[in-house]
C-alpha cells in the first residue's frame, strides 16, 4: 500500500466541516515511518483547510493502533531512527496542539503509542469490549519518554498515571472509563463515531480563535520541554537502541507476539 493511501481523510456525511481521518496499515495500524509521515502531513493539510473539527478512528475491525511499530526500534538503521522518532514527536505536537476540536474513535486495542495517539485528541469515545488501552512501555523493557507522561498527565490524575506506567499498565475498556483514560463507551465504531461527533457539536456556537487557544494555553506546559528538548529527546531514543538489554527485550517482545499467532493457528 503506498503511504498515500495509509491515512485517509473524509468529510462526514451530514457535516462537512468535520473530517473523519482513518489510518489503514493493516492488520493493526503500528506506526512505523511512513504511516507516522502520512499522519504528519495530513494533520498539515488539516490545519489549513476548512475543516474545524476532526475524529481520528481506524479501519481495522480491532485495533485502533498498535503503538509504535517495534520493528522500526529493533536491531534499527540509526538514521532511520532518528527520522522516525523525530516525525513521532512531529506528530504528537501536530495533534496535540491541533487548531481543530480533536477527537477519537477508538475502535479497539489502543496500546502504547496508540494511546498516546488517542490521549492527544481533546475527546475519547471507545468500543466496549476485550480491547485495552494504555502506556505498557515498562511492561516491554522500554521507558515512556517525559511527553507520553506529560500526555497521560493531562487526560487522568498524576496518581493514576504514575502507578499506570511504573507498572505498564493496559486498562480494559471500563478500568478505562473509570480513571477518565476515555470519556465515553461506544457499542461499536459508528457509535464511537456518533458520539465524537456530539462532543465536537458543543462548540457549535464557540468561535474558534479564543477556543483553540485556551486549549493551547492548558496544553503549553507539556509541549514546551519537547519544543526546547527536540534533538536531546532524538538522541536520548537513539542512544536507548544501542543498549543489548533493550534490543534483547525487544527480541523477546517480537517472540511473544509472533508465538501468540502460533498458538492461535
Ligand atoms: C527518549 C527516551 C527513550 C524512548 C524509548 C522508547 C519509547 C517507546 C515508546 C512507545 C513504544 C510503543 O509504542 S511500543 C509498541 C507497543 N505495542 C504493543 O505492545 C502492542 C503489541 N501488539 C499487540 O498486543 C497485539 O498485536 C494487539 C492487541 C494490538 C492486536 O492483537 P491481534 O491478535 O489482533 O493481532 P496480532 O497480535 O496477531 O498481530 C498481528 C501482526 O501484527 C504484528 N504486530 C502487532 N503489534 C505490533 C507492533 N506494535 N509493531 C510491529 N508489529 C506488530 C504481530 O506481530 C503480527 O505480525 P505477524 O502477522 O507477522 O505475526
Amino acid at each position: 500500500m503506498s503511504s498515500q493511501n495509509l491515512v485517509t481523510v473524509t468529510p462526514d456525511k451530514d457535516n462537512d466541516e468535520i473530517a473523519i481521518v482513518t489510518m489503514q496499515r493493516p492488520p493493526v495500524n503500528s506506526l512505523n515511518l511512513e504511516l507516522l509521515q502520512a499522519l504528519s502531513k495530513t494533520l498539515d493539510e488539516l490545519s489549513t483547510s476548512d475543516f474545524r473539527a476532526m475524529v481520528l478512528t481506524s479501519a481495522s475491525p480491532t485495533v485502533f493502533s498498535a503503538g509504535l511499530d517495534i520493528m522500526e526500534m529493533y536491531k534499527p538503521d540509526l538514521k532511520r531512527a532518528e527520522q522516525f522518532w523525530s516525525t513521532l514527536q512531529d506528530v504528537w505536537l501536530k495533534l496535540f496542539e491541533s487548531n481543530l476540536i480533536t477527537a477519537a474513535a477508538i475502535n479497539g486495542h489502543a496500546p502504547a503509542g496508540g494511546c498516546l495517539l488517542a490521549m492527544s485528541c481533546e475527546y475519547r469515545a471507545m468500543v466496549s469490549g476485550k480491547y485495552s488501552i494504555g502506556l505498557n512501555e515498562t511492561a516491554l523493557g522500554i521507558v515512556a519518554p517525559r511527553w507520553f507522561m506529560d500526555c497521560m498527565l493531562n487526560t487522568i490524575s498524576q496518581r493514576e498515571a504514575e502507578i499506570a506506567l511504573t507498572t505498564g499498565k493496559l486498562f480494559s475498556v471500563e478500568e478505562a472509563l473509570k480513571v477518565g483514560l476515555i470519556d465515553e463507551t461506544a457499542k461499536d465504531k459508528e457509535d464511537a463515531i456518533n458520539k465524537c461527533l456530539g462532543f465536537i457539536e458543543k462548540f457549535e456556537s464557540i468561535p474558534p480563535l479564543p477556543r483553540s487557544m485556551t486549549k493551547q494555553k492548558f496544553r503549553a506546559n507539556g509541549v514546551q520541554w519537547l519544543k526546547a528538548n527536540k534533538q536531546a529527546d532524538i538522541d536520548e531514543f537513539v542512544h536507548f537502541l544501542k543498549f543489548p538489554q533493550v534490543q534483547q527485550s525487544l527480541e523477546m517482545y517480537i517472540h511473544m507476539l509472533k508465538s501468540k499467532q502460533n498458538k492461535s493457528e
